[in-house]
């Protein structure tokens, strides 16, 4: 049997607990969760939820003597500061605005799947060169290799931020159904990894902590999981008192799990009422535009920069004044370090002290060492030995 009707089953015998835990449902129903009873089912909900993620990440992972492949991307090589995926249904106008934004022409045409590979195209914004992957259109399914769908998911889980590009006169749904395939491949939209330490040990036991009493889980659930995951030997810390199941199986999983920001973009707002753009653009993570009308895009693009919260920082010489014609365009959350790593490869190790100007100096210029966090619009002098 293949993984895919692996997950069918499953997913059909879940169906089936569900319907039989609600016809259970009585008056007595708490008492028998009481006693453990009633328990027995839920419990079974889980493993059966834990076995399902499993083989949803068996899908991108290469078949056991398939030699590999299936699950890579597209053979396009990282350029520029960072990589933004155009990801949505077909003929949601993808390539209409890699063409508006970049000086790349994509395919354009009103039929789905126009596009067939990734196209690369460059969005140039004040000094940053963003690049930009228009990918063919996915489809229910994706997930599971139903079209390109597999290809463009890994795709978009090697970019810094994803663009899901939805029409707007199309069913609300269809973000939810996006949101769910990228999901089953591990892809954690606008969220933080789970607030819980999770160490392997060689020997030792199990040692659970919770910080505060927890809300979705308890120090069985967790037995039980690490056991399934073959982990005899563990010390867990959560932190977070709303952590669940499925956060707890993410920590797990860390390797194959990545956390991108999602901007949502509804295009052909030209198509829809007034009322329902306003209610559209009232979401969050959320801009309307419509290509066709050239309505809103100069939007999407301040709204991508936002969203890649990178840092434009500039250098000055000694005895000169700031350079300001050329930023270095750093990660949130740099340091001097990244810093002295974008000027030059070797620069960190001749590096003695910097002197800092601007947002994250304490008083104007500060002498700060490697570890110094940047801030947007610094301006950094390097001394070196
Ligand atoms: N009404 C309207 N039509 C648009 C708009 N933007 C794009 N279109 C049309 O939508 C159709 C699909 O556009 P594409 O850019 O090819 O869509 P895509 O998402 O790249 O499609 P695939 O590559 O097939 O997945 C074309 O006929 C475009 O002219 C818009 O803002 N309003
Ligand atoms: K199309
Ligand atoms: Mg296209």
């Amino acid at each position: 049997m293949g993984i895919s009707e692996k997950i069918k089953e499953i997913e059909d015998e879940m169906k089936r607990t569900q319907k039989n835990k609600a016809t259970a449902e009585s008056p007595r129903a708490e008492e028998m969760y009481d006693m453990g009873v009633y328990l027995g089912t839920a419990l079974t909900v889980f493993s059966k939820d834990r076995k399902l993620a499993r083989l949803r990440a068996q899908l991108l992972e290469p078949a056991a003597g398939s030699g590999g492949g299936g699950g890579s991307g597209f053979d396009v090589s990282k350029s520029g500061d960072a990589r933004v995926s155009l990801v949505g249904f077909p003929s949601v106008g993808k390539s209409t605005l890699l063409t508006k934004i970049t000086k790349t022409r994509s395919e354009v045409a009103a039929y789905a799947f126009t596009t067939l590979t990734a196209i690369p195209g460059v969005l140039e914004y004040e000094g940053a060169e963003i690049q930009i992957l228009d990918l063919p259109g996915i489809i229910e399914g994706a997930a599971e290799g139903k079209g390109r769908g597999r290809q463009v998911i890994s795709a978009a889980k090697t970019s810094d931020l994803i663009v899901m590009v939805l029409d707007a006169t199309k069913k609300l749904e269809q973000r939810t159904l996006l949101e769910k395939e990228l999901e089953a491949v591990g892809i954690r939209l606008n969220r933080e990894p789970p607030n819980i330490y999770l160490k392997p040990k060689k020997t030792g036991g199990m040692k659970i902590t919770f910080m505060s009493p927890p809300k979705n889980l308890d120090e069985k659930m967790i037995y039980n999981i690490l056991r399934d995951y073959k982990m005899l030997n563990a010390e867990v810390l959560v932190r977070d008192e709303n952590a669940t199941v499925d956060d707890f199986i993410d920590v797990i999983m860390a390797p194959h799990r990545k956390y991108i920001r999602c901007l949502y973009v509804y295009n052909k707002i030209d198509c829809i009422s007034k009322t329902y753009l306003e209610q559209l653009a009232r979401e969050p993570h959320t801009v309307v535009m419509s290509c066709e009308l050239d309505l809103g895009i100069k939007d999407v693009v301040d709204r991508i920069w936002e969203d890649l919260r990178l840092l434009r920082i500039y250098t000055k010489k000694k005895g000169n004044a700031p350079d300001f014609s050329e930023a270095l365009i750093v990660r949130g959350g740099s340091t001097i370090e990244d810093v002295c790593d974008q000027i030059h490869r070797n620069l960190k190790e001749r590096f003695r002290y910097a002197l800092v100007w601007g947002a994250s100096a304490k008083h104007s210029p500060q002498r700060t060492g490697l570890n110094h966090p940047v801030a947007e619009g610094d301006v950094v002098s390097i001394f070196t030995k």
